[in-house]
């Protein structure tokens, strides 16, 4: 038995795809009560009629509004912060709107936890956030100092405070892989930005494994990555096609507004601070109290030799791996299963 079962868990964005998986796998742990605070009320009930489980309690709300975070914080153990703005180009036109929910909103979230006495918060942030180009990553990088900065200035608090940095989910809706499929199936190209671009690739079931690792380990501040494997998007797409088992048709479109060659998961800072735990970097919270030296007198010379974890350097897939992968995918096996 784990230390979920029986305990009281708030999902914010529960709706979404982080937060149904989690929900499901907190269900089969034992969980007892899922507190979901969202926004969507048909998402709600679409889900309530699905789960059809009275543990799982729906709560309309919206992370900008404290008043209705607390509604979903009473008597909470553990918060899972899934709730964003994650979507490059809305964020992009609306970048005061990302700040009010990827970062106030979050500061909402960690404060009410707090002021509910739950043991662990962990807030979901992405690679987009380390080095970011664009304001959905800004604003995620914000939200990560914003956790960062609660434990530094509540030492004492019984609520951990952590993060999980994630890179691209696989078959996310509106990702490249449902993309790819649904070009196939019109018997079109499939559209590529740059052939030798790189993404991690990862699954919701490793988000899982991720949020439960930082729920049961996490010191305060610290910040969480899961190790995963990248391919190219061209590597991607041909695996995609040849699982499908039609010849790969390409077609190249350029580099898309915001967006990077690679991605990084952890600075090469981070990476002089990290710890390896297997299948999971852990960097701690620098905890340099207000100590304005480190950032104006005092350099690390270490900062100069370490490099970055990214999807360049991180095992690379080639097709045959990059296929066995994608077809391992619960998704992908219903759509070859069920023929097409
Ligand atoms: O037609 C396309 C579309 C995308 N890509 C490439 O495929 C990779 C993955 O693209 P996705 O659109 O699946 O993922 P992104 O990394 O671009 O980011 C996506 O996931 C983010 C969350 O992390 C945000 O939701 C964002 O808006 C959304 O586009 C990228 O290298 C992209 O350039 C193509 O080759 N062809």
């Amino acid at each position: 038995m784990t230390q979920l079962a029986g305990a009281t868990v708030t999902i914010t964005g529960g709706t979404g795809s982080f937060g149904r998986t989690m929900v499901h796998d907190l269900l089969k742990e034992g969980a007892g009560r899922i507190h979901i605070l969202s926004r969507d009320e048909a998402k709600q009930d679409e889900m309530r009629q699905t789960l059809g489980d009275s543990r799982v309690k729906f709560f309309i709300g919206d992370v900008r509004d404290r008043h209705s975070v607390d509604s979903a914080m009473q008597g909470v153990d553990f918060v899972f912060h899934a709730a964003a703005l994650k979507q490059v180009p809305s964020c992009e036109f609306f970048p005061d709107q990302a700040v009010k929910t990827n970062v106030v909103g979050s500061q909402n979230v960690i404060e009410s936890a707090h002021a509910h006495g739950g043991r662990s918060v962990v807030c979901l942030s992405t690679d987009k956030a380390v080095y970011p180009v664009n304001a959905m990553g800004m604003s995620k990088a914000l939200m990560e100092k914003t956790a960062q900065a609660f434990a530094r200035n509540h030492p004492g608090s019984k609520t951990v405070v952590s993060v999980t940095r994630y890179g691209n989910v696989m078959y996310s809706r509106g990702s490249v892989i449902p993309l790819f499929i649904s070009q196939i199936l019109q018997g079109r190209p499939l559209t590529i930005t740059e052939p030798r671009m790189t993404r991690f690739l990862m699954s919701l079931d490793d988000s899982v494994d991720l949020v439960k690792h930082a729920f049961f380990h996490a010191e305060p501040g610290d910040l969480f990555v899961k190790k995963a494997p990248a391919s190219t998007v061209e590597t991607l797409a041909i695996a995609v096609a040849e699982l499908m088992g039609v010849e790969p048709d390409l077609r190249k479109i350029g580099m898309r507004h915001g967006e990077k060659m690679w991605e990084t998961l952890l600075s090469r800072e981070e990476m002089i601070k990290a710890t390896d735990q297997g299948d999971y970097f852990r960097v701690p919270l620098d905890a340099r109290s207000l100590d304005y030296s480190k950032f104006v007198e005092d350099g690390e010379d270490e900062t100069v030799t370490a490099g970055d974890y990214d999807s360049n350097n991180t095992e690379r897939l080639d097709v045959e791996q990059t296929k066995a992968l994608v077809a391992s995918l619960p998704e992908m096996q219903a759509l070859l299963g069920g023929g097409r």
